[in-house]
């Protein structure tokens, strides 16, 4: 049967800021060197440790404008009173070339993928924390946030929390290794249904030429 070519996931992780995302998209990464960080640009300073490019693309408010009036952001949207987006390009290049692609996103960027013309190869997961104390412990034990911007980010949690009925998977991360096998599992199954469903189409068309040559 003849091997077909896969185009990427666009693998949406959304949760209350605190939850674990950032966590599990490294491992995600470490896991699987063929997967892609979608890196946002944004226009909130930088925290400690965190590259230009790597982390986010650290942007004025008028670049962050620009681009998106050039049409450049898949999805973009205010989160915390800064703006937030997901560059195209990048997205577009690597899933034609069928690597997975990793949102760090919020629901509103979920919507926004999930909205776009690249929804048929949307997978899209929310991380629930085990508790709401727990939630707030992870923002303070992170330690590079003021009591003010954990207060804000605890203030916006429930709101987040109320769009997790729009996501495909719920994975509540209480165990980090449990919660990431979990994570894994559903990609494998994901890349799955995807390769197995491309094979078969292909497979039924030489069954039915078969058929035909028979005649
Ligand atoms: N819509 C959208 N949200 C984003 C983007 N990048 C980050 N976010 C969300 O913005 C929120 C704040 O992110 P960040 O400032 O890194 O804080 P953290 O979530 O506490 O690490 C989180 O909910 C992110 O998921 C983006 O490109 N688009
Ligand atoms: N399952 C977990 N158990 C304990 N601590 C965790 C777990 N997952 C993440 N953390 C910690 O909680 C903090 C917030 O996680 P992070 O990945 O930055 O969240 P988010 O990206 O959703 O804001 C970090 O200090 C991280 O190391």
């Amino acid at each position: 049967m003849a091997q077909t070519h896969r185009r990427g996931l666009l693998v949406i992780l959304s949760s209350p800021s605190g939850a674990g995302k950032s966590t599990l998209s490294h491992m995600l990464l470490d896991w699987d060197p063929n997967m892609r960080f979608s890196v946002s640009a944004t226009t909130r300073p930088p925290r400690p440790g965190e590259e230009n490019g790597r982390d986010y693309y650290f942007k004025t408010p008028e670049e962050f404008q620009q681009i998106v009036d050039d049409g450049g952001m898949l999805e973009h949207a205010e989160v915390f009173g800064n703006r937030y987006g997901s560059p195209k390009k990048p997205v577009e290049e690597a899933i034609a070339v069928g690597n997975d692609v990793v949102f760090d996103v919020d629901w509103q960027g979920g919507q926004q993928i999930r909205a776009s013309s690249m929804n048929h190869d949307v997978v899209s997961i929310f991380i629930l924390p085990p508790s709401i104390i727990e939630l707030e412990r992870r923002l303070q034990s992170r330690g590079q946030d003021s009591a003010e911007v954990v207060a804000n980010r605890m203030a916006k949690a429930r709101d987040e929390i109320s769009h997790w009925a729009e996501y495909q998977y719920l994975i509540v991360n209480d165990d980090l290794d449990k919660a990431f096998e979990t994570l894994k599992s559903i990609l494998v199954a994901e890349r799955t249904k995807r390769i197995r469903r491309n094979d078969l189409m292909e497979h039924v068309t030489k069954l039915n030429e078969e058929f035909e040559a028979l005649k």
